[in-house]
């Protein structure tokens, strides 16, 4: 009895079953039609790409879209499942859509980890192209104009020293290996923590720095512009699964310790304490006139964090995980600043000019590891066709800085760490992106068009100090056991080393004395 009703159902079942396989079959394959269906008015087609839909890319998708650029072309389509992306491959194209067409190109898709459950469409970097977006800039910039660097310039070369001064002390004079991590990720969080709220951690114990870099790092993982088949599929946003989980706690965690803060900075302006400037103090003072409501406050300093911490000490680290197999560049590098700057003082802000060779160092870092491979995608407003190639609106656009800083027709010998490429480039990263011939561009790590990197300026002096400091400062030996992995990296939106510990020996007994009198202190505490 109970058999025969069950074959039916099972039948039934068997059937829905295939029904299912072969509707996703055919929808996984849709792209086959789609490209020929989805034309402008001319019948102009996408651009060229795979004609299947993917879920998700796997880790280190730069090698993906590297093989595919090679075999589409300088700009190319993917369906991510529902959502089509094109990438841009070449700084010509890049040019021509992210900065002379910025107008079309410099909207924000809004990915449903990132933009809908972290940041809830808040911080700028979520932001759709508009009003909102245009405020939120705008205040940002505040803090972040070359003027305004100058008036928190001795923060910023203090956070410096004090690193040097950690990195020597911790590791004992060079007798016990580090892992720098902690100490590039104090001094980057000190910098946003003084531009963000006028504060530093006071010690380096102090749990703040732990929790923000975890929140950093949580934050790293969660936002692949590609990792997430929640973002492309969205009946996955309904299931109460373990990434919406994190993605939701991830919101809340930052509003309550960027929240707290806020608080805190509020209660002292209230009381009539004094506060440094900041953009805390510049939010809350504005907050009627601009208009912006609590989850906009915490998100805007939040973004300060993310978007500042990890992608600068990213590159300390970077720059720390490459030097120990590179002696001779280390080795010119201190003979141009024992030359130059002598042995009795660090390097500042102010020997830049004079000190071509570290410049160059820096580039070349920036170039081989950028921390974002696929800057932070933009999304097209408008339907655009470009040179026969029409892109709907709503497309995601993919900058693709890997295949772009390992392009031959650039850069000689491109997967070579070679400074000297960059030796004759007088400029600022800032003053390189506004550089006519796009082919002449330094590297494209700051993004490109109006919304590039807010902070380039205030990274440019970080990555300064920091490196030419470190320089002057030691000699960079790795372990023998423990080989430093240049390929892998952790992070699926931004990309820092996997851990690893160097010996930093330093150069010499002056260092002691050079260092003397900078003691940690405590501007003012929350
Ligand atoms: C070496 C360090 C840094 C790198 C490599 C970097 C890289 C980037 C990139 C690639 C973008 C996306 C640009 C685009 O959409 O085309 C971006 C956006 C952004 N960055 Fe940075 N960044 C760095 C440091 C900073 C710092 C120090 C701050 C804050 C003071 C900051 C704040 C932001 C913000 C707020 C955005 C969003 C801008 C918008 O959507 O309009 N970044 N950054």
């Amino acid at each position: 009895m109970i058999s025969n009703l069950q074959s039916p159902l099972l039948v039934l079942a068997q059937y829905i079953a295939g029904l299912s396989a072969l509707a996703l079959g055919l929808w996984m394959l849709s792209p086959i039609v789609l490209r020929r269906l989805i034309t402008d008015a001319d019948g102009s087609q996408i651009p060229p790409g795979p004609n299947n839909r993917y879920f998700f890319l796997r880790k280190y998708a730069e090698r993906a879209l590297q093989a595919w650029a090679a075999k589409y072309g300088p700009l190319f389509s993917i369906w991510m499942g529902t959502q089509l992306f094109v990438v841009i491959s070449d700084p010509r194209v890049a040019r021509d859509l992210l900065v002379t067409n910025g107008a079309v190109f410099s909207s924000r898709k809004r990915y449903y980890m990132k933009n809908q459950t972290i940041l809830r469409g808040r911080a700028i970097t979520a932001s759709e192209y508009g009003e909102t977006w245009r405020k939120h800039r705008k205040l940002a910039m505040q803090l972040l104009t070359p003027k305004a660097i100058e008036g928190y310039a001795d923060n910023l070369d203090y956070e410096a020293r004090i690193m040097i001064h950690t990195l020597k002390d911790d590791g004992h004079s060079g007798k016990v290996p580090l892992n720098p991590h902690h100490y590039a990720g104090r001094f980057a969080l000190n910098n946003m923590l003084f531009i963000s709220f006028g504060i530093r951690t006071g010690n380096t114990e102090d749990p703040l720095i732990s929790r923000a870099l975890e929140l950093a790092m949580e934050f790293m993982d969660l936002t692949g512009p590609w990792s997430n088949p929640i973002d492309f599929f969205e009946p996955l946003q309904l299931v109460p699964t373990a990434m919406r989980t994190r993605g939701r706690k991830l919101h809340e965690d930052l509003i309550e310790v960027y929240g707290s803060m806020i608080l805190r900075v509020k209660a002292k302006l209230d009381a009539g304490e004094y506060v440094p400037d900041c953009l805390v103090k510049t939010l809350i003072q504005d907050q009627d006139k601009e208009e912006l409501d609590w989850e906009d406050l915490c998100m805007l300093s939040a973004v300060f964090t993310l978007g500042g911490v990890h992608s600068t000490s990213g590159i300390i680290q970077w720059f720390l995980a490459l030097i120990p197999s590179h002696p001779n560049v280390a080795l010119q590098a201190q003979q141009e600043l024992d030359r130059v700057i002598g042995r009795d003082r660090l390097p500042t802000a102010e020997d830049m000019p004079n000190l071509p060779y570290i410049r160059a160092i820096i580039k070349e870092v920036q170039r081989v590891h950028a921390p974002f491979w696929m800057a932070t995608p933009h999304c097209s407003s408008e339907d655009f066709t470009y040179n026969g190639q029409f892109i709907p609106k709503g497309t995601v656009v993919v900058l693709n800085c890997y295949t772009m800083h390992h392009n031959p027709e650039r850069y000689e010998d491109p997967w070579a760490f070679n400074p000297d490429r960059y030796l004759n480039d007088e400029l600022s990263c800032a003053e390189s992106a506004k550089l006519s011939n796009v082919m002449d561009r330094d590297h494209w790590t700051f993004g490109a068009g109006r919304r590039i990197c807010p902070g380039i300026h205030v990274a440019e002096r970080e990555l300064w100090l920091a490196i030419s400091q470190l320089l002057w400062s030691f000699h960079f030996h790795s372990l023998p056991d423990e080989p430093i992995s240049l390929k892998e990296y952790e992070g699926l939106s931004g990309r820092t080393p996997l851990p690893f510990r160097l010996r930093l020996e330093p150069r010499d007994v002056r260092l002691e004395s050079v260092l003397k009198g900078d003691q940690e202190v405590t501007y003012w505490s929350l």
